[in-house]
Parts: structure tokens; sequence; C-alpha cells
């Protein structure tokens, strides 16, 4: 066993969340499933959000060798920031992780969330702590839950990663998600080096060389009774730099936010789908977009989704910066430890953290 590392006691102080219920525990315990245990699941407030379908094939698919092939270059370089303005999310193909390592992690996932609970259970998330496995962050005991659990890691950078969580079953899962890991920096490098010239800003001015990933594995169970009044993720941005997700087992079931009403975004198994967070609108000056997003429950099937959230060191500092020195900072210089207290926070209150960052 390894001695907590700086990082890990610190974001300790950043958060800390109230233990809840087992979901997927839960949704196979049929007689559980009572109107007082689902009680504290449902939304009241969903069932009359606009839900366009038939827009779900639109989000944009940028491809990440014709951002460094000389003859696509420019033309690719400009969707890219494109998607970054008016969606803040784009689907990332041709994007250089190998077919086997992106099939081998997504087998270990299936295969730990099949896991009997115990084992599972011996990863669970220590007091205060963001990694392991349990539940999306719970400040209060009347706060509405996510229909999901989840599994958390820091895989990078390799000094910040804490042992104890790194699961050992399947006996593949600590090597394929070292690989995952490692290939996803290399592509988000690429990724960021190009938003960098689009944003004319310095690359190390980006604060590429000192992001932390953080891995969750996202479980979403099949709700039987009553799936459309509850939500496996209720509504945020990203408190991230970008985060690059892999729909594991290509099951529909996330929803961007656009021009006041929900967009399904159908699953690309070939893509990585990838999205502005509130560092980098901060960053960008609110060119790019950090765009909020859900995700809602099937009836029947089960979702699994792997996210990785690029985050800069919390050391650090974000602030925007300006095109020209006539443009105006239209967001605060924010440390980055300070910001991530006002993103955990922020379901104490209901107000979004990146609006409390912005200059008004
Ligand atoms: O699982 C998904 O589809 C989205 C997950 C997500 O939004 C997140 O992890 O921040
Ligand atoms: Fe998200």
């Amino acid at each position: 066993m390894e001695a907590p590392r700086s990082s890990e006691t610190r974001w300790s102080t950043v958060a800390s969340s109230l233990p809840v219920r087992n979901v997927q525990d839960l949704a196979t315990c049929s007689e559980e499933l009572t109107e007082e245990t689902l009680k504290r699941y449902i939304r009241l407030d969903i069932q009359d959000d606009e839900v366009l379908a038939e827009r779900s094939g639109e989000v944009p698919v940028i491809d990440l060798g014709k951002l460094f092939n000389p003859h696509f270059a420019e033309e690719e370089s400009a969707r890219l920031s494109f998607a970054c303005e008016d969606w803040g999310f784009f689907q990332l193909v041709n994007h250089g992780i190998p077919d086997g390592i992106v099939a081998t992690i997504r087998s270990d996932i299936e295969k730990f969330f099949q896991l009997p609970l115990e084992v599972k259970s011996a990863y669970a998330q220590l007091p205060g702590d963001l990694q392991g496995y349990g539940q999306s962050f719970v400040v209060s005991e009347s706060q509405t839950l996510d229909w999901s659990d989840m599994f958390v890691i820091i895989a990078h950078p390799p000094q910040a990663r804490d042992m104890r969580y790194w699961p050992v079953q399947p006996h593949t899962f600590r090597k394929s998600i070292e690989e995952y890991s490692s290939e996803l920096m290399k592509t988000a490098h690429s990724v960021v080096t190009v938003l960098a010239k689009t944003l004319n800003i310095d690359l190390e001015l980006m604060g590429d060389k000192y992001v932390c990933q953080y891995l969750r594995m996202n479980y979403y169970p099949p709700c039987t009774t009553m799936a459309e009044k509850v939500l496996g993720f209720s509504p945020h941005s990203d408190g991230s730099f970008l985060t690059f997700l892999l729909e594991v087992n290509s099951v529909e079931g996330l929803q961007i936010r656009r021009h006041d009403a929900w967009i399904r975004v159908k699953p690309n198994p070939n893509a990585l789908l990838v999205n502005v967070g509130d560092f980098l609108e901060i960053m960008s000056n609110g060119k790019y977009k950090s765009t909020e997003h859900r995700v809602t429950i099937n009836t029947n099937q089960e979702r699994l989704t792997l996210s990785a959230f690029h985050v800069p060191s919390l050391d650090g500092v974000v602030s925007p910066v300006m095109g020209s020195a006539e443009e105006r900072s239209l967001y605060k210089t924010m440390g980055v430890e300070e910001y991530s207290k006002l993103y955990m926070s922020n379901k104490l209150d209901g107000k979004r953290a990146l609006d409390r960052a912005k200059l008004m």
C-alpha cells in the first residue's frame, strides 16, 4: 500500500460525500423497489422538458488525423473551433487509441460491474475522498439522487495514483486502465495542441503539462418501474478542462442542452465524445462553451460509460486569455482548488459554479 500523496489529501478537503444505497443492487432487488425507496430518485421537474430526438445525429464529428494532415488541417481546425463554440461537444474519430486497448477496457469495465457487491465494496470511497466505488457526490439527506453508481480513480500523473483503488479484478484491469490512460494522454495532448492554435494561446499557458486525469466508470442500471421519472446523472457542466467519454456499451442515455431543449446523443462506437469543461470556458474567455448535459435511464438496458476528466493541477490558477488588448475579461482568475470547492458545493445552493466565476 502506498502512502497518500499530497494531491490526494488536498482533494479530500475539497469534497466529502454522504453514503447512499448502491443503485445497481437496489435495481435488482424487486422487493425493495417500493414507492418509499424510489422517492429519493424521482424528479417532478423533468416530464415537461423538450427532448429533440430527431436531432440526435447532429453532434459535430472531428477527425483527429485530419487535424494533423496538411491538406485538411486548416478546414478541420475551423470545424473543431466551431464545435467548441457552438456545441461545446464533438465526436472525435480516428482518435489513435488502438482498437485492442479500447476493446479490453470496455470488457474489463463490464466485468467489474458484474462482480458481486461485496467484491466491489472493497474499493468503497473513503470518507471525504473523491476516489473509489460509490455514488455521485451527495451533499444533503434531502438531495434527489442519481440513478447510477460509479468508480473513480486518478490515473495521471502516475505519482498521484492511489493503488488502493486500482481494481485487481478482472485480472487484466490494472493493465488495461494503464494502457488506456496513457494512450488517451497522447490523444488529449494532440487535441489541446490544436485548440491552443485555434485560440491563439501559447501551449504552455494551456497547462497541458500539469494536467491530472481522473477516470470515472459510470454504471446506469435499467429502472423497470419508472425510468422516465429518474435521471442517471442530473444536469451539470463538467469541472474539467476537457472530458473524454467512452461509451462502453453503446446504450443511449446522454443528452446535451441546446437552445433550451435537450438533444439525445446517438452513441458512436468508433468515437470518443469530447466536451469543453468549465476551465476551458474560462480560459477561452467564454469563446468555447462548457455545455450542460444529463443522462436518462432505460427500462430494460443498462448503460456503461467511462469519463476521463482532464483537470488542471490543484496548485494552478486559471484565467481568461484575451485575444486582443480591447477584449474585456468576462471571468475572474480562479485558483483551481478554489474553483473545485465551489463546484463541489454548488449542489447545496443550486447556483452553477461557472456563473460565480463570471464578471458581470
Ligand atoms: O455517462 C455519461 O454518459 C455522461 C457522464 C458525465 O456526464 C460525466 O461523467 O460527467
Ligand atoms: Fe459530465
